[in-house]
């Protein structure tokens, strides 16, 4: 199952530098894992914010809601998925 997942990142400004750094450097690691298991096939910026547009591929609605809600940046991001389906006038 894909899944569009929009996800807008929202840390404090006050945050203390070195906690922030490791939430990055934690998120990466974690997202880097699901795109080598093949769960997380797409990752872009969006040009001039502090959000990606990422496509997922997984089994379950379920799922998605476990691997985004174990995000490091969980707690400071607004996430918007749109699951997705076949379009009728794709060629396969
Ligand atoms: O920087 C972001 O868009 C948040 C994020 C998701 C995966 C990652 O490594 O950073």
């Amino acid at each position: 199952m894909l899944f569009h997942v929009r996800m807008d990142v929202r840390l404090p400004s006050d945050m203390d530098p070195s906690v922030r750094a490791d939430i990055v450097a934690r998120e990466k690691a974690y997202s880097q894992q699901l795109q080598r298991e093949g769960k997380w096939p797409h990752l872009w910026r969006i040009v001039g914010e502090y959000s990606n547009i990422s496509i997922f591929d997984v089994g379950s609605n379920d799922e998605l809601h476990e691997l985004l809600s174990g995000l490091p940046l969980f707690p400071y991001m607004d996430i918007r998925v749109m699951p997705l389906a076949t379009h009728p006038s794709k060629v396969s």
